[in-house]
């Protein structure tokens, strides 16, 4: 195993979390999982709710990166307005709203119950 490479690689996972960081969306990702650990601290989770929480806050980042690389590789080889290009995009787009619907869901299923 070459380790170097292995490293170069992380070093350019670290590039992308860094793009992405720059990116509107993410921001406001970033903004509601500040509020939701708060809330889960203040709240006080068992380890399994813990878990859930950590685990959709990690999938909601990942799956707002996959989108954002989708969108850019869509500029990059159509440019132009092209309907294809469109279904890639909105596809994307509703990948990450109908996640961050359940996740929302599922976040009202366990800190409701313990707010009433
Ligand atoms: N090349 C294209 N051809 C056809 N429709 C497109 C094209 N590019 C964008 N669109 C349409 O415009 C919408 C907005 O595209 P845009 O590139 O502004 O993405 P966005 O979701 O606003 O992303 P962001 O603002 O995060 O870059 C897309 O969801 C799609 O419906």
């Amino acid at each position: 195993m070459d380790v170097r490479k292995y490293i170069r690689s992380f070093g350019y996972a670290f590039e992308g979390i860094v793009t992405a960081c720059k990116e509107q969306n993410f921001k406001s990702h970033l903004l509601s999982a500040c509020i939701v650990l708060v809330a889960s601290y203040w709240t006080g989770l068992s380890r399994m709710e813990w878990l859930i929480v950590l685990l959709l806050i990690a999938l909601m980042f990942a799956l707002e990166m996959v989108n954002t690389a989708i969108e850019r590789v869509v500029d990059l080889v159509s440019p132009a307005q092209h309907p294809l290009a469109k279904q890639a995009k909105d596809l994307a787009a509703g990948a990450v709203l109908v996640f961050a619907v359940f996740s929302a869901i599922i976040g009202l299923l366990i800190f409701l119950p313990k707010w009433l």
